[in-house]
């Protein structure tokens, strides 16, 4: 029996436009029924996704792609419109290496009209492309889709701010399900609640009804338009949300779930042809029980079974959790210690603190560089706060960094996880530019342990013996646990000392070095847990070799390999230097152990490189 007798039929968004309403429905429950099979067997960002079909579908029934810019923020919702697109065939590859990515990519269709990956984005975006289709005399929209958890970035307040007083072809359309990766927190999120749960804040337009009613009619097309946009129409009379006082149209609140409502205000969006914004509840992980009961599991997840709802995999205590116990443990003996998310509770390890801690716990939204300055207000009250946070999203906060903690030496300290490659979300979140933005920075100190007990006494040195800005910097999964450290707080370790030649490395990939010596017997190995400043003496230590091979998993521009060719030639060290790491560029959607076999950064490929210098010359 065919599955998907709907979906088959859809390969285009004409196709879905084409659907009488019973098929309709029928279509949202297969595409339900696509993404679970599917995710079920890539992983990907499962409970957002099944929270927008409808959401979706209604988009395309109403405009038109590409002509039309649907810009999807965050962008990990948007696989029914990749199904809808005529990606459905390539789901099977799903954030697969060389595979459709998981994330809209303008390079992967001309559906997607701008990149995403990162949190609130999308107004900016589409507000510029309504500009640059006014000014290029197009009357086609472009249309943001915003979670609520991106809607407490400061971007969309931004670009808010920016677009209200337009007349552009602007629509943004909330989609509200009180979450973000777990439920959705402060003061936005309470106000989108109100709107919600208080008619009150929409009865003062029910008064307009009279008065709209005498309102002639320009003609008889735009009358039905007109009579459907009544509730658009009061809302431009009378301002009552936020969004109206910020020059927008509201229309809502609508349910997210009847394609026919929603339907109808996207053309009354549409039609209205200036900045609306349009309300939309849903519910996240609609549609599958475990997703639904538990979105905040479902938010992003690994191969699972479909009947249970069990991931394939048990899960391994992760530098993640190695962190967030240790902070716990050391906020439990001292109380100057602060923990800060940027609505990255669960990834960050964070909530055994939150538990405990919760007054000095601070989930302060998708607001990285919110969080950073607020970090440096603690510190200059004499707190201790500790900012856990992607290495990719932390990239927003360079300045605040720079401006608001380093120049005043403030004693802020970063956790900063998924540093390194991650694998599946491919080129929107690899991190690995942190070291080199960091170390550009005046007086920051970076460390960057291998094993969860130099994590733990690396954070200790940034908590209680670094001085200014102290970043502790580790990667997605578990410590390896090949190579063990005897003093896990050392600076500096040499190792198999002898000879000539010296291999150094840092962080995960210091493992596969000290497997491939332990193996070859190829030299001296040096690693470094404190990446910058790197002290005097250890320069003069390592200019004593005469050949020397850096490994390191960071992009090349502004890494620790380049900054220590530069010391050495400073010291008129004349050796032989060999830097290997990530090419400058950006990196696709992989499996890390591949991306690194393909670097020459595992292992073998350690091994193969230390033999090319080392032995076969
Ligand atoms: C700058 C930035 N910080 C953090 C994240 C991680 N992140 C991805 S999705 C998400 C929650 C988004 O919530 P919402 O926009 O409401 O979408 P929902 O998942 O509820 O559909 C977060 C925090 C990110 N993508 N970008
Ligand atoms: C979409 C997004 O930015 C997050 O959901 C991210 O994918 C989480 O990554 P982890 O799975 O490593 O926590
Ligand atoms: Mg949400």
């Amino acid at each position: 029996m065919n599955r998907y007798p709907i979906l088959d039929r859809v390969n285009s968004p004409q196709d879905v436009k084409n659907l009488n309403r019973r098929d309709l429905k029928e279509f949202c429950s297969e595409v339900r029924e696509f993404l679970v099979e599917h995710v079920s067997k890539t992983g990907g960002h499962l409970a957002s996704n099944l929270g927008v079909v409808e959401l979706t579908t209604a988009l395309h029934r109403v405009f038109d792609t590409p002509w039309d810019s649907i810009i999807w923020d965050v962008g990990h919702q948007c696989y029914t419109h990749k199904i809808i697109t005529g990606r459905k065939d390539r789901f099977d590859t799903l954030r697969q290496p060389e595979g459709l990515s998981g994330f809209p990519k303008p390079d992967e269709s001309p559906h997607d009209a701008f990149v995403a990956g990162h949190s609130s984005t999308s107004i900016s975006a589409a507000y510029a492309i309504s500009r640059a289709n006014q000014m290029s005399q197009s009357n086609s929209h472009a249309i943001a889709v915003i979670g609520d958890g991106a809607f407490t970035g400061g971007m969309a307040y931004e670009a808010l701010n920016n677009a209200g007083r337009s007349r552009s072809n602007l629509i943004i359309v909330l989609n509200h399900n009180a979450m973000s990766i777990g439920r959705n927190v402060g003061a936005f999120a309470r106000y989108l609640s109100a709107i919600r749960l208080q008619p009150g804040y929409l009865r003062l337009k029910d008064h307009t009804e009279t008065v709209l009613d005498h309102i002639p009619l320009v003609g008889k097309p735009v009358k039905r338009v007109v009579q459907g946009s009544k509730t658009a129409l009061k809302n431009v009379l009378y301002h009552s949300t936020f969004f109206e006082e910020m020059g927008f149209t509201y229309i809502g609140p609508v349910d997210g779930h009847d394609l026919k409502a929603l339907e109808k205000a996207f053309t009354q969006a549409k039609l209205l042809q200036r900045p609306v914004f349009v309300h939309v509840e849903t519910t996240k992980g609609k549609g599958y029980e475990f997703a639904e009961k538990n979105p905040l599991v479902y938010h992003g997840i690994s191969k699972f079974d479909v009947e249970t709802g069990n991931p394939d995999l048990p899960e391994e205590d992760s530098f993640s959790v190695v962190f967030g116990n240790y902070l716990t443990r050391l906020a439990d003996c001292d109380d100057k210690i602060c923990a800060i998310t940027a609505a990255m509770k669960q990834g960050t390890g964070l909530t055994p603190f939150c538990s405990k801690h919760r007054n000095r716990f601070f989930d302060v939204g998708i607001a990285e560089q919110h969080a950073v300055t607020f970090a440096a207000g603690l510190a200059s009250k004499g707190y201790v706060p500790v900012f856990a946070v992607y290495a990719t999203f932390l990239q927003r906060a360079y300045d605040q960094i720079l401006h608001d903690a380093a120049i005043e030496r403030l004693h802020v300290v970063l956790a900063i996880d998924r540093a390194g490659l991650v694998g599946d979300d491919g080129e929107t979140h690899q991190g690995v530019y942190d070291v080199s933005y960091l170390t550009s920075i005046p007086g920051v100190t970076v460390y960057s342990p291998s094993t969860n007990e130099e994590l733990e006494a690396q954070l200790y040195k940034a908590v209680y013996e670094t001085k200014g800005v102290a970043a502790v910097r580790y990667p997605r999964g578990c410590d390896k646990k090949v190579y063990r450290a005897e003093d896990p707080k050392a600076d500096y370790v040499f190792l198999a000392e002898g000879g000539q030649n010296l291999a150094v490395s840092y962080g995960r990939i210091f493992h596969d070095l000290y497997a491939a010596n332990e193996e070859g017997r190829f030299g001296a190995l040096l690693k470094l847990n404190k990446l910058n400043p790197l002290p005097d003496e250890l320069i003069e230590k390592i200019a004593s070799y005469e050949s020397i091979v850096f490994f390191e998993e960071v992009e090349q521009n502004g890494s620790i390999g380049e900054h220590l060719l530069l010391l050495l030639s400073q010291i008129g060290w004349k050796g032989r230097y060999r830097a290997v790491s990530l090419p400058n560029g950006f990196f696709k959607q992989g499996k890390v152990p591949q991306m690194l076999r393909e670097y020459r950064l595992d292992k073998d490929g350690m091994m193969e490189i230390l033999r090319e210098e080392w032995e076969n010359r």
